[in-house]
């Protein structure tokens, strides 16, 4: 068993997958045994998270994942800890692995409850094994009322003041996308709890899931956890990656600013045109460019020639559009580029050498079919493309509402980067990277601190200055991504994250 860190990369596993292993792995093993395997892991990593808990509360559900529970209530028990558990299934009609961890509970005498105790402190510990894969989320299948015992259960954990450790996932988490099953999202989100949030952790069993890391995932689950319950994936190939860091890039002595790449930055519509200055959008991408280590960073204006020279950062040339040499340069495309930007995107993405595309560019290319098509030719002729879109620019190049983007993140990165023949990323939390034939890759690092203007701006920068250093459109998008969500994670308590002063930093 061990914590993941976002110190290397790991692969994911969904439901199917998952399904397919413990099967294979059940076939092989004396009956029962990866459920003990199981319970052991959880009462392990219970009695370590909660050393000193007075009582341990267990709410287990009706199929395997309360058998889980169960287990682990039975190595609780025995080990001379308060273990009190609501059990919501029935011995005649759990699955045979349940109710043979059921009896083993009973025989080492726990105390039985129809629901939390009311008395847990900050010192106990709930353990949440009331749904795991089993549950049943799809938007296709039919709604269902939860029972009203787990309900209450479900609301006693979100609510519990004691830490909870969750068994295989968040109870009600789609292992898939990482959002919650219909009726049985909790509550209140996270960020409205006046309170300080209690500490989570998700213990997942035998595959780490895509869903406990991207979406309301990450919320959700805490700190996650992986046993693999001695199970090796074999043949089954991963339906993701969770990312790691890059390799490092050391630079040689014997080279010269030309040997990093030129990057030009085409955006910022003037304050002249709709009233709506926009400049500081393609300047934050520009300062992030030159931050992570571009050899020259250029930046077109889309403002008339308003602006000559940025005094803050005197590095930065300001050029025409019409002075680019586009066909030798990394375009950076869009970052505030307003309407302005449809001027010159039919030439940006038919000569750029290579390209990212963000922001207003997205939003003009999701109007124009014929803009469209450019992108995938350049797919066509193996010139570098990435978009970087956030959810709701994804839904409107995809045709689809910004729900039905987040409810499957992994699939709709994974059409862009089909439709549009190139690295899409989609951004948010657990950032999504995918490309055409590839298994797609979710980042682990980042927090809500990025939740502020201009930060996007600053990763169309860094994946500018990545690609341009000749890094492949795959490895600047991961590589860049990862760094960005990284300097947030580290970004010193107590000083305002914002853009500009991310744009800074993050070339470490
Ligand atoms: N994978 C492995 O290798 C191993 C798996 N193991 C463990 O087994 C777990 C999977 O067990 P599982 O298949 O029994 O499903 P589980 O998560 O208990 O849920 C099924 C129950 O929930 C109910 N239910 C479903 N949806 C619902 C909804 N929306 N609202 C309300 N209720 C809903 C559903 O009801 P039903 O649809 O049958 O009426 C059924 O009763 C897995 O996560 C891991 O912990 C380990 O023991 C060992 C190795
Ligand atoms: N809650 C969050 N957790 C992790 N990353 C976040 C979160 N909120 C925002 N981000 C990141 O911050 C950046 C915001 O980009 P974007 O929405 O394009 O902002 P802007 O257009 O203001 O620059 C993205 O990289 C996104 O992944
Ligand atoms: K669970």
């Amino acid at each position: 068993m061990h914590r993941i860190t976002p110190h290397q990369p790991h692969p994911l596993f969904n439901t199917a997958a998952t399904r397919r292993l413990e099967k294979a792995a059940a076939a092989a093993l004396p009956p029962h045994t990866l459920m003990q395997r199981a319970g052991l892991a959880v009462a392990q990593l219970a009695q370590a998270l909660a050393p000193h808990a007075r009582t341990v509360w267990i709410a287990c559900g009706p199929g395997n994942n309360g058998g889980d529970g169960l287990e682990a209530a039975m190595h609780l028990q025995r080990s001379g800890r308060k273990v009190i558990v609501t059990w919501l299934g029935q011995p005649d009609t759990a699955p045979a692995d349940a109710r043979a961890s059921w009896q083993r509970a009973r025989d080492a005498g726990v105390a039985w409850a129809d629901a939390a105790p009311n008395d847990l402190d900050a010192n106990d510990l709930c353990i949440d094994a009331l749904l795991g894969i089993g549950v049943a989320s799809s938007p296709h299948s039919p709604p269902r009322t939860p029972d009203a015992r787990l309900l209450t259960c479900l609301q006693a954990l979100h609510h519990s003041p004691a830490p909870v450790l969750a068994v295989d996932l968040p109870s009600g988490l789609d292992a898939d996308t990482g959002q919650f099953a219909a009726g049985l999202t909790p509550d209140t989100p996270p960020h409205l709890h006046h309170r300080a949030p209690t500490p989570r952790h998700t213990l997942s069993l035998l595959t780490l899931k895509p869903g406990l890391f991207t979406a309301t995932g990450r919320d959700a689950a805490g700190h996650v956890w992986l046993d693999d319950l001695g199970v090796e994936p074999g043949h089954e190939p991963p339906n993701a990656w969770l990312s790691g860091p890059a390799l490092p890039a050391p630079r040689a002595h014997a080279s010269h600013k030309g040997s990093y790449g030129d990057v030009a930055v085409v955006g910022g519509e003037g304050l002249a045109a709709r009233g709506m200055g926009m400049a500081g959008a393609a300047l934050l991408a520009a300062s992030a460019a030159l931050h992570s280590g571009a050899g020259r960073v250029l930046v077109t204006l889309l403002d008339d020639g308003h602006l000559q020279l940025d005094p803050q950062q005197p590095e930065l040339m300001l050029r025409r559009f019409d002075a680019l040499a586009l066909e030798q340069l990394t375009m950076v495309c869009g970052c505030g580029g307003g309407q302005a930007i449809a001027h010159v995107l039919p030439e940006v993405i038919s000569r750029a050498a290579r390209l990212v595309l963000d922001a207003d560019a997205l939003n003009t290319i999701a109007t124009q079919a014929a803009l469209h098509a450019l992108v995938v030719a350049r797919g066509q002729h193996g010139q570098p493309t990435v978009i970087t879109p956030h959810p709701l620019e994804a839904a409107r190049l995809l045709g689809l509402t910004t729900a039905e983007v987040q409810a499957d993140r992994l699939d709709a990165a994974q059409q862009l980067a089909d439709q549009f023949n190139c690295v899409a990323v989609l951004k948010g939390s657990g950032t999504v990277i995918a490309a055409p034939d590839r298994v797609p890759a979710i980042n682990p690092t980042g927090n809500a601190r990025l939740a502020t203007a201009g930060t996007g701006d600053v990763l169309a920068g860094m994946v500018g200055a990545h690609l341009a250093a000749g890094a492949s459109a795959w490895r600047a998008a991961s590589e860049a991504v990862y760094q960005h969500g990284q300097a947030a994670d580290v970004w010193p308590a107590g000083l305002a994250l914002t853009a500009s002063a991310l744009a800074r930093r993050v070339g470490g």
